[in-house]
């Protein structure tokens, strides 16, 4: 772990089952390789993280087995190391390539920038030669203008120990917010390309789809129909993300998805037994199937030490290894260098994204509404004329502690490089109604409004099954999509091991008191429910209570006390930009995108670290 940050709590455990097979999933990791300053469950570093699959990879050898290691992409945008250089990344790549991934995939913010794109060929894709897999996304090369897959569309290999035969792919949902030096291909046509349909001809002993993807979306969905009608018996192990949460789909008995939160909060375990090696038969070139007695288990591993000590049976003299040491170290002098740990104010208070109600005094977004934007969207020439300021809920990513706030925070709070547009003199009745349309869930249709669904906190973009109720009834999705694994049958998986102790709901601080729970009593954490049972987390927490936000949040600045104004100036972040002129036009006013002009200088992250220098200067 980095100097300085909490120690673990003991608490009580869950094992992990090991397989034949087995793997550690990362995903959505936003370039927290510091790990967590300030909550025991997630404060292992990268180096730790190397340190630990060393050790389980020995395991697995000694066992006889195989481990691979997999992430599926987001790696970059969300923490200092990444976004505290200039530019962006200079010592992330590094650090990040320390670790020896088996397979790994693009997520949607790698590809939100040209440079993100440029650096993914040109670094990531030698970094990890054969390992990385781009089935449906190309690279544009500035050289030749020519289109070229980003990196090899599948990858078939044998493992070490077992010598099972796999067949990979790796994939990125149906992400159209991408700079143009890349192309998405929509999954539902990338999966009836020749390459594809010879790939699921193959027979191995077991697919592997990674993906930057929800494991309840359509596009995993599409691709596990696919294989399905041509090869209905190879089990499919499958990694998803994107949505930043824990979660497990079984899709039929020989499949199983998961998805392994975000931040590096979160390892991903999941292990496969009863993989039936295929055998050539003599006569011809056909290969026998026989999968009997599949079973799959997984868990989700909270990314501390003690909890890494306690899976490989070490402790603090035995575990560090060379590797990891160096990339804690190479971590260390990256915060040194880019000067992360400079404090701009002392927090006052907790300000949470979803673990206290909006609106209210512990939401960070009610905070934002009453007493940043009010404050920080100015535009000096226009300082007189009334305003109202949008942001979308998604361009906050991360809660903000009481205690110091530093330049490392402000980029794990808001790391994107938005700035603030605005349409000038907008009569009010009309302003006035952009803000329910972007929050309508679309329920109503609006003529080119692209999905507001991806306005919101990705935890929210796809709802979940009510996994409380009885029946498989499921929340309504923002497209009445039906959830609740694939199909109709519910979990069909021969390993279930239910644990239902912890039922208590009971509030309590992830972080803990005082990092310790020497009185024995659980502390707050994740109590993750999904398509198995209760018993994913590795360990055992009690429960947390989490609340819904709106898509956007708006602030009114400039505002008379006794009436409101007749026009305002509508000022939003920029990302909001493809939603604004769509609502305008369903609200009656009559813009175009020649309306729209720059609001002010500086980003939100900029504005955000002047706000808190200034107003938060009390000592802590
Ligand atoms: N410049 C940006 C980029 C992204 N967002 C928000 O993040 C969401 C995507 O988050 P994932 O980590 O799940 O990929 C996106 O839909 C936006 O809500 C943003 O606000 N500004």
């Amino acid at each position: 772990a980095q100097p300085g940050a909490v120690k673990p709590v003991a608490a009580p455990m869950r094992d992990l089952t090991w397989g034949q097979l087995n793997f550690l999933h990362t995903t959505d990791t936003h370039a927290w390789l510091s790990g967590h300053f300030l909550e025991p469950s997630f404060s292992a570093d990268w180096g730790d993280y190397i340190s630990f699959s060393q050790h389980m990879r020995k395991l697995a050898d000694d066992k006889g087995a195989d481990l691979l290691l997999i992430d599926t992409g987001d790696r970059i945008e969300g923490s200092g190391i990444y976004d505290g250089s200039v530019p962006k990344g200079i010592y992330q790549y590094d650090i990040y390539a320390q670790q020896k991934v088996d397979l790994l995939s693009t997520g949607n913010h790698e590809l939100y920038k040209a440079y993100s794109i440029d650096m993914e060929h040109n670094t990531t894709v030698p970094n990890f030669k054969e390992n990385y897999i781009a089935s449906n996304l190309d690279y544009i090369d500035p050289k030749t203008g020519k289109r070229v897959p980003q990196a090899q569309r599948y990858r078939k290999f044998k493992t070490k120990n077992l010598g099972l035969n796999i067949v990979a792919f790796g994939f990125l949902f149906d992400f159209t917010g991408n700079a143009n030096n890349s192309i998405v291909q929509p999954v539902a046509d990338t999966i009836k390309e020749d390459w594809f349909q010879a790939a699921i001809k193959e027979k191995p002993d077991l697919f592997v789809v990674i993906g930057h993807v929800g494991v309840r979306m359509q596009e995993f969905k599409d691709i596990f129909t696919a294989i399905r009608k041509e090869d209905w018996d190879t089990p499919i192990a499958f990694f998803g993300g994107h949505l930043h949460i824990r979660d497990a789909v079984s899709y039929d008995s020989k499949s199983l998805a998961i998805a392994s939160g975000r931040y590096l909060e979160t390892i991903g375990w999941m292990s496969i037994d009863g993989i039936a090696k295929k055998q050539p038969k003599e006569d011809d070139d056909e290969q026998v199937a026989a999968q009997k007695g599949i079973s799959f288990s997984r868990k989700y591993i909270d990314n501390n030490l003690y909890g890494m000590y306690y899976h490989t049976g070490l402790n603090e003299t035995t575990f560090p290894t060379k590797e990891g040491r160096k990339a804690s170290q190479m971590i260390e002098d990256a915060r040194k260098a880019l000067d992360l740990d400079h404090r701009y104010g002392c927090a006052p208070r907790d300000l949470w994204m979803t673990r206290a109600p909006y609106p209210g005094k512990d939401s960070i977004y009610s905070w934002l509404e009453e007493e940043v934007l009010p404050s920080v969207v100015v535009n000096e020439d226009r300082k007189d004329k009334p305003r109202l300021a949008i942001l979308n809920t998604g361009g906050i990513r991360f809660d903000i502690f009481k205690g110091p706030f530093t330049r490392d925070d402000t980029f794990t709070v808001s790391p994107f490089n938005s700035g603030f547009r605005y349409v000038a003199d907008v009569p009010y009745e009309i302003a006035a109604k952009v803000i329910g349309i972007l929050n309508s869930q679309a329920k109503i249709f609006v003529h080119g409004l692209p999905n507001t669904r991806q306005l919101t906190i990705p935890q929210q973009m796809y709802p979940r099954p009510n996994f409380d109720e009885e029946t498989e009834t499921v929340e309504d999705g923002q497209d009445g999509v039906e959830l609740g694994g694939f199909g109709k049958e519910g979990p069909e998986i021969d390993e279930v091991v239910q644990d239902d102790e912890n039922e208590e709901e009971v509030r309590l601080e992830l972080r803990g008191d005082d990092g310790s729970s020497d009185n024995g009593e659980l502390f707050g954490g994740y109590t993750t429910k999904d398509d198995i049972g209760k018993d994913g987390d590795d360990t055992v927490h009690k429960p947390i209570d989490f609340y819904a936000v709106p898509n956007c949040i708006q602030a009114e600045v400039g505002f008379s006390a006794d009436e409101k104004p007749k026009a305002v100036d509508l000022v939003f972040i920029d990302f909001l930009l493809p939603w604004i002129i769509p609502a305008l036009k369903f609200s009656g006013g009559d813009y175009s995108a020649k309306d729209v002009e720059p609001y002010m200088e500086g980003t939100l992250t900029t504005k955000l670290a002047e706000w808190i220098s200034d107003n938060w200067k009390d000592e802590c």
